[in-house]
């Protein structure tokens, strides 16, 4: 080093760090009782590491302002207080016993107590000397360190005061709340102490990674924790997460987009509500406690870290739920057929990608059809061609053409329905299995009955009038015969037709718009039905403006029986036709003068 160079320590400004944590880190200010459970925790497995009967306990005093949490674990030397409690990111939690059983890692969690206390208070006595200290910190900063009368037990106490804002967070009755939504997996007995009485709120031994566990008591804590009545449950496992849990199924239908709340421990500690990168999509019919000792946190300690042991984790819970339904068809088909009945979504979803589960329920799943809601089964058995269709526009008004026909007609609007029915049809080539676009049907409509040219004038004069409307005519023979016209556009005639509309209109991004109309242009047809009586009549009519309005109205007709929406353009002719007739239909009763 040079002659001019000095070397300096780094400063930390601790009110900023404080409130780093605490705004920006930490998602609450409850976040300080996680972190006393865990050292308490951490401290009490250090010592039964060196005596593997030691029976752990964490005592939580409360004293009006001020509470107390206790340990009975490995405690601190005055060199370790130094060394470990005064350094900010210095942590005694390193080494293969921390990597395997220790919570704590990082060396700044005690620091959340600042967030809620001026000062942290800790009195403690090692194991391995006979000697007691307390360490004051404060958060100006500043810390220290003094030697006290022996204390009676080996372990460590954390004496907090609440600051003023922060009182309610020292009530006991806030405090066991607390302490079990983060605390409530942890294997040790954890006490709350006031006036005097003892009362035990966890005795290291939660139900749930209970072997001993019936199917009732998992279901009657279900029910506790969720407060939810659930369907069924079973458990979970994985050897590379070290995982152990429980999924409830839940009883009702569960919204795709709903946020999904499990309850996520590591290494006993609660660690956040959220499975995104641990559960497939299609799991989400469950509610699930998890303990994973082998799967990372995030440093906010509010996440999981996604990794390739999450990632093996992930594949052996979903064989956990494929094994679940699978056993169910043999062992509970009562409970599996209520779990179709209400979750077949997701059910579909995962036939979708796994053969062996889209073998054993492909029968049950039931689908949406133009016939009402169908099992697989039950249309393979009913129809000998079945016909799907992926859009949802397209389903709507193929719904309403198909039944007449007597046409089954899927709605596969979901993604994964259309890959399920891919799959199904790829998998059995005996089955007649066909896309359908709404063209598709008007291709099999029979063919108009021509005499003389009637029909072809009428559909050029009909497309003159219908060119405004980016439609064109057809005649056809359908049933029902007193249906006067059907519109039928798939979905790319509709998106051109949007687009079309919006370039003629005032929109400045017209010119842009018009690029991307396809090069060959699908355009939406009116087709009318040259078996119904009105549109016959209407074929022979001469007079140009009641033509005009009649083509008009059975237009803007045929879009409602079809369920389109209705633009204003579309709405004035409308109105305009109806004025038209409506003068017309007067004018023979109007008095003469
Ligand atoms: N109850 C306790 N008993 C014994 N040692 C403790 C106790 N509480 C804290 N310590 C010591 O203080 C150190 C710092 O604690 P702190 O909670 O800030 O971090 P950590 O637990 O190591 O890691 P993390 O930030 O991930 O919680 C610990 O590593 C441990 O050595």
């Amino acid at each position: 080093m040079d002659e001019n160079q000095k070397q300096y320590q780094f400063q930390v400004n601790m009110k900023g760090m404080i409130e780093l944590l605490s705004e920006h880190i930490y998602s609450s200010p409850t976040v300080f009782i996680r972190e006393l459970l865990q050292n308490g925790m951490d401290a009490v497995t250090m010592r039964k590491g060196i005596d593997s009967s030691f029976q752990g306990r964490i005592d939580v005093t409360f004293d009006g302002d001020q509470m107390t949490f206790q340990d009975n674990g490995i405690g601190l030397t005055q060199d370790d207080v130094h060394q470990f409690l005064s350094v900010i990111g210095q942590s005694s939690k390193r080494g293969d016993l921390a990597d395997k059983d220790l919570i704590g890692k990082f060396g700044i969690g005690l620091l959340s107590c600042l967030v809620v206390s001026e000062a942290i208070v800790v009195e403690t006595r090692s194991l391995y000397k006979e000697e007691s200290v307390r360490w004051t910190g404060r958060a100006d900063g500043t810390y220290e360190v003094e030697i006290i009368d022996l204390l009676p037990e080996v372990g460590t106490k954390v004496i907090l005061k609440a600051k003023r804002s922060w009182r309610t967070l020292f009530r006991k009755e806030d405090v066991k709340e607390n302490i079990l939504f983060y605390g409530s997996a942890l294997p040790i007995a954890v006490n709350l102490i006031e006036n005097g009485e003892t009362e035990q709120l966890l005795n290291g031994n939660p139900v749930w990674l209970d072997p001993e566990s019936t199917k009732e008591d998992l279901l009657a804590y279900g029910k506790e924790v969720f407060k939810t009545r659930f369907l069924d449950v079973f458990r979970l496992e994985s050897e590379a997460g070290e995982l152990q849990g429980v999924a409830f199924i839940i009883p009702n239908k569960v919204n795709t987009t709903a946020t999904k709340e499990h309850k996520i421990f590591l290494k006993r500690m609660y660690l956040c509500d959220q499975a995104t990168n641990l559960l497939p999509e299609w799991t989400s019919f469950v509610r699930c406690i998890i303990n994973s000792n082998a799967l990372q946190p995030t440093a906010s300690r509010e996440s999981l870290m996604n990794n390739t042991v999450l990632q093996e984790t992930k594949k052996e819970l979903s064989d956990c739920f494929k094994n679940y339904l699978k056993t169910l068809s043999l062992t509970n088909i009562e409970v599996l057929e209520q779990i179709i009945t209400i979750h077949h979504m997701f059910i579909k979803s995962l036939a979708a990608s796994d053969t062996e589960i889209m073998n054993l329920f492909e029968d049950y799943l039931p689908f949406e059809t133009n016939q009402g809601m169908m099992s697989f089964g039950l249309i393979k058995e009913s129809y000998k061609n079945i016909y799907y269709t992926p859009s949802l526009d397209d389903y709507r008004q193929i719904r309403r053409i198909a039944g007449s026909q007597k046409k089954l007609v899927i709605n596969a609007a979901y993604s994964y329905e259309t890959d399920l029915i891919d799959k199904i049809k790829r998998q059995r080539p005996d089955l007649s299995i066909e896309k359908i676009a709404p063209n598709d049907i008007l291709q099999e409509f029979e063919a108009a009955i021509v005499k003389d040219d009637t029909i072809d004038e009428f559909v050029t004069r009909a497309n003159a009038i219908l060119k405004k409307h980016y439609c064109k005519a057809e005649v056809k023979r359908f049933e029902p015969k007193d249906t006067t016209a059907i519109y039928i556009a798939n979905e790319d005639a509709l998106s051109s037709k949007n687009i079309q509309s919006l370039s003629t209109s005032s929109n400045p991004f017209a010119s842009t718009l018009k690029h991307f109309k396809k090069q060959e242009e699908v355009i939406p047809t009116l087709c009318f039905n040259q078996q119904n009586e009105l549109i016959e009549k209407v074929m022979v009519i001469d007079d140009k403006e009641l033509f005009e309005a009649l083509i008009n109205v059975l237009y803007v007709q045929s879009l409602m029986l079809g369920g389109y929406t209705i633009n204003k353009r579309e709405m004035d002719t409308f109105n305009d036709a109806l004025y038209q007739f409506m003068i017309l239909g007067m004018s023979s009763f109007l008095p003469k003068f």
